[in-house]
C-alpha cells in the first residue's frame, strides 16, 4: 500500500507514485494498492480539472503511468482512484492492470460520500460525480479481489456478495477524513474482514492539514480473523505486508459462519427493502 502524499500539481503526484511503486517492487511486493484520488486533491473544487478520459491516451496519463510501471515491475496493480471523465460525467474510478500492462478491471464508486456533520464536517462527493453502477471482481495472478472505493466499505452488503463470489481479497483504496476517521476506519475494515473472513487492505492518501479535506491516512492490511497484519501512521510511506490465503480456509474451517447463518431468520430483509418496512412487522 503505497500511502501517497498528494498536491495541486498532478505532474508531481505522478512521479511520486512511479518512485513510490519502485521502492513496493523493490521490496518484493507482487501487489500494489494506490489511495483513493492519488493523483488529484481530495475536493470537489480539484476534480474536473484533474479528470482524465481512458479512452485517449493523450488524455490520460495518470492510467498511462499506472499500465507502464505494472509492466515494467510485473507487478498487479490496484491503481486507487482518480477523477474519471466519461460521457461527460466524472466518475471516481479505481483500475486493475496486471503484470503485462494490461487493464484487468475498473470500478467506479458506488457509494458517494455526502456527509454533513453541523460544526464538524461537511462533504458533497455527488455535487461532482456520478456514482458507478457495479461491482467489480478481478481475477489476477494473486488471487480474486474485489474492488470498493472508500464510502464503499460501509456498506457491509457489497462485500458480502465479494465473498459470497469467492474474492479472497477486497482492495478498499479509501481518504476517511479526521471526524470519521478516527473513530471508524479501522472498525470497518476489521469488520467487513471478520464478517466475510477474507483479507481487506486500505490505502489512504498521506494526511495533508493544509487542504480542505485533512485525511486520516493508516492504511492497512486486514487478515480474515479480523488480525491487523500491517499498518501505518499518517506520513508518507509505503506499507508492506504479507498475505497467505490458506488463512482463510483454516479460519473458515475453525468457524464455520457460512454454514451456521441463518438465511431463513433474515434473508426477508433483503426482500423488505423492495416491499416496504411492512414485511418487518
Ligand atoms: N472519500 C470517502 O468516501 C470518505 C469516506 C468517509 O470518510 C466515511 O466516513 O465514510
Amino acid at each position: 500500500m503505497c500511502q501517497l502524499t498528494v498536491t495541486t500539481d498532478k505532474n508531481q503526484n505522478l512521479i511520486h507514485a512511479r518512485s513510490s511503486i519502485r521502492v513496493a517492487a523493490e521490496q518484493g511486493a507482487r501487489l500494489v494498492v494506490l489511495p483513493e484520488m492519488w493523483n488529484c486533491p481530495c475536493s470537489n473544487d480539484y476534480f474536473a480539472e484533474f479528470a482524465e478520459d481512458f479512452d485517449n491516451a493523450d488524455a490520460s496519463p495518470s492510467f498511462c503511468l499506472l499500465s507502464e510501471v505494472a509492466s515494467c515491475h510485473g507487478l498487479t496493480v490496484v491503481g486507487g482512484s482518480i477523477p474519471e471523465r466519461n460521457r461527460n460525467r466524472l466518475y471516481n474510478t479505481c483500475c486493475v492492470f496486471g503484470p503485462d500492462g494490461k487493464l484487468k478491471g475498473k470500478h467506479s464508486k458506488v457509494h458517494l460520500f455526502d456527509i454533513d456533520i453541523p460544526g464538524d464536517f461537511v462533504f458533497k462527493e455527488s455535487e461532482t460525480f456520478a456514482a458507478g453502477d457495479n461491482f467489480t471482481i478481478v481475477d489476477t495472478d494473486i488471487g480474486r479481489i474485489g474492488i470498493g472505493i472508500c464510502h464503499d466499505i460501509r456498506f457491509p452488503e457489497l462485500a458480502m456478495l465479494y465473498r459470497e463470489k469467492g474474492a479472497h481479497l477486497i482492495c478498499y483504496p479509501g481518504a476517511f477524513n479526521m471526524s470519521t476517521g478516527k473513530l471508524l476506519w479501522d472498525l470497518v475494515q476489521r469488520a467487513r474482514a471478520a464478517d466475510n473472513q477474507l483479507f481487506v487492505a486500505t490505502c489512504s492518501p498521506s494526511r495533508d492539514s493544509d487542504g480542505s479535506y485533512t485525511i486520516w491516512g493508516h492504511s492497512t492490511l486486514v487478515g480474515p480473523f479480523g488480525e491487523i497484519i500491517a499498518t501505518s501512521g499518517h506520513e508518507d510511506t509505503v506499507v508492506v505486508g504479507e498475505i497467505d490465503y490458506s488463512e482463510i480456509q483454516l479460519r473458515r474451517e475453525s468457524l464455520p459462519l457460512e454454514k451456521q447463518r441463518r438465511g431463513d431468520i433474515y434473508q426477508f430483509m433483503a426482500i423488505s427493502e423492495h416491499k416496504g418496512l411492512e414485511r418487518l412487522v
